[in-house]
């Protein structure tokens, strides 16, 4: 990595409404470890990242119980109300310490199960490249878009052959990634992950092949799968 530093953001900020648990999804637990804990350890032992910052609730009351709180690799920051405006949090919480040439990698804190193969692989693809791209799956099932309306029924099947699902993480420049964030929000362009900000900013993030049991854990039935997926790695 000639002449820039890796700095990693795992966005911990989310409520986790889909779980529909007794708290926020990354502090369910998986062989009795935080899943945010078994994230950040994933990530960080395998790679050199320069430093870390997570954008925490500002009601967690979970983080001090974590392994993480006692890693001085690990800082913390107040999330927003939105993923995006908590990666941004984030972004503004590193200025003093990222190079705008840096790379930063923002990973889910509900996808423990990224594979350090994939995230050597993403960084190896990138790490000359002018823009950055993100971990991104080819798309397996027959997909059909519905009808607007209160019973869905088919509208059409979309040719999939060019469509891929979108995972994490995505590694942009440090100042690219602020500016296209901030931009984004400035605008109230509503984005649901950090390729979307650079496109809107005219960019075309390199799409790497990623493992589809790269899981992010969003509704009940994923935990179960992501303890499997955990045990068989
Ligand atoms: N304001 C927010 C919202 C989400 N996230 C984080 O972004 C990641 C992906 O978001 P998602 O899966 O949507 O998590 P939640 O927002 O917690 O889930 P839900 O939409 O079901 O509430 C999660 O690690 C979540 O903690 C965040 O840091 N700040
Ligand atoms: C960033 C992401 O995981 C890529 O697929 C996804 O966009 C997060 O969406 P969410 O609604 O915030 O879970």
């Amino acid at each position: 990595m000639k002449n820039a530093d890796l700095w990693l953001i795992v966005p911990a900020a989310g409520i986790g409404q889909r779980m529909n648990a007794e708290c926020p999804k990354q502090y369910l637990k998986i062989n009795n470890r935080f899943i945010l804990d078994i994230t950040l350890s994933r990530l960080l032992d395998n790679a050199p990242f320069k430093g870390c910052m997570v954008p925490l609730n500002p009601k967690d009351h979970w983080w001090p119980e974590s392994e993480s709180a006692r890693d001085d690799r690990v800082q913390t920051c107040t999330g927003g109300k939105e993923r995006a405006d908590s990666v941004l949090s984030a972004l503004v919480a590193l200025e003093g310490q990222a190079a705008d040439n840096d790379w930063v990698l923002v990973h889910d804190a509900a996808r423990p199960c990224v594979h350090s193969e994939d995230l050597s692989r993403l960084i190896e693809t990138l790490s000359e490249h002018p823009v950055g791209g993100l971990l991104a799956a080819p798309v397996a099932d027959t997909l059909k878009l519905a009808e607007a309306g209160s019973l869905p029924v088919v509208s059409e099947t979309i040719d999939r052959s060019r469509l891929w699902r979108a995972l994490t993480p995505q590694m942009f420049r440090f100042g690219a990634l602020k500016q296209a964030l901030s931009l984004c929000l400035e605008r109230g362009q509503a984005i649901t992950d950090e390729s979307s900000a650079m496109e809107f900013s005219g960019n075309m993030p390199v799409l790497v092949e990623g493992r589809p049991d790269n899981l992010k854990i969003t509704v009940p039935s994923d935990l179960a799968l992501a303890e499997f997926i955990l045990g068989r790695q």
